[in-house]
């Protein structure tokens, strides 16, 4: 070893993420290689904590869900250490998208994946000032994420949002959106109008398609679906929506592209970034210049495109 920095490491534990029931597990796992766990107390500590730690240790762990992987990666982010600190995740909460993402579905495949140290560098998405790792929604979906409660998460798991987006449905009060996607006077880009059910804007995630649910993550661009109010009544089942997803239709547009801007001049907007809500009048989504390492597990496919 040639410094003491290179062998530390830090894992900062949400203990009412999930069932709760990882902390122990996590703790034991911790002290058994060194690391040093650090729990949370309160929603922002995992962004606080990391920040402290990242210019001091080589790895921060996220043991927790979407929200702890956000808060930690804002936090390495904010304490400028993207270039000498590691992400690393140990799913421990209720949807655990961007760990099943990026190979890791269990805490036991963390465990294994942490051990193994595969390091990528993946795309980190900025949005207004926030940095975020899987995904950024806007529409109804983040509305009824941000309407599912801890209780409702903790019986039902993901089907709690999915219920709550059916439910919401009918009542949504579209927002009017001007997206523009990629620049839209550049070649591919677009500048879409109009009231929009869904903004998907996919980092390690993708939305469409049946293969993979993860994207490309170290092409440097997002994939981004907007659909419109009123979606062609062809729309029904899932033939006809993988169909329309592969082309362009005036309530539906998909591009994969490094840049997204989005305005509402009437009102703000509800966005969730990997699980954490933002309201916001406009929008500015940007891959950023800087990735961001990541400790990937083994089914984790650098191209998934490519199978
Ligand atoms: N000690 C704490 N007490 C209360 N809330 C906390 C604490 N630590 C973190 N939080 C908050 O807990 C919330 C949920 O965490 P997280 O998103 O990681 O888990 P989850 O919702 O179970 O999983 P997922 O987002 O993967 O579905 C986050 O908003 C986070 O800020």
């Amino acid at each position: 070893m040639t410094s003491s920095r290179s062998t530390r490491g830090v894992v900062v534990v949400n203990p009412v993420s999930g069932s709760g029931d990882h902390v122990d597990t996590v703790v034991e796992w911790a002290a058994d290689r060194g690391l040093e766990p650090r729990p949370t107390e309160r929603s922002g500590d995992a962004r606080r904590i990391a920040r402290e730690v990242a210019p001091d240790v080589d790895l921060v762990i996220a043991a927790g869900g979407d929200g702890t992987v956000n808060e930690v990666a804002n936090g390495i982010v904010e304490a400028t250490a993207l270039d000498s600190t590691t992400l690393g995740v140990l799913p421990a909460g209720t949807g655990n998208n961007f760990a099943t993402n990026i190979g890791v579905g269990s805490v036991e495949a963390a465990f294994d994946a942490i051990d193994r140290d595969r390091r990528r560098m993946l795309d980190l998405g900025l949005a207004n000032d926030r940095a975020f790792v899987n995904s950024c929604v806007g529409g109804i979906t983040a509305e009824a994420s941000a309407a599912t409660s801890p209780d409702e998460k903790a019986s039902l798991g993901v089907l709690a949002y999915v219920r709550n987006t059916f439910e919401q449905l009918a009542s949504y009060d579209a927002p009017p959106l001007s997206v523009d996607i990629g620049g839209g006077s550049a070649d591919d880009g677009i500048d879409w109008q109009g009231e929009a059910l869904f903004v998907f804007v996919g980092n390690a995630r993708r939305f469409s398609g049946t293969r993979t649910a993860q994207a490309n993550v170290e092409d440097g661009r997002f994939e981004v679906i907007v659909i419109g109010r009123e979606p062609p009544s062809s729309l029904v089942g899932d033939a006809a929506l993988e169909r329309l997803f592969g082309r362009d239709d005036d309530a539906i547009v998909r591009r994969r592209t490094p840049s997204v801007r989005i305005a509402c001049e009437d009102r703000s907007v509800g966005y969730s970034l990997d699980g954490e809500m933002l309201e916001t009048e406009r929008l500015e989504l940007d891959v950023g210049p800087t990735s961001l390492s990541t400790i990937v597990g083994d089914p984790y496919d650098p191209d998934p495109d490519d199978t």
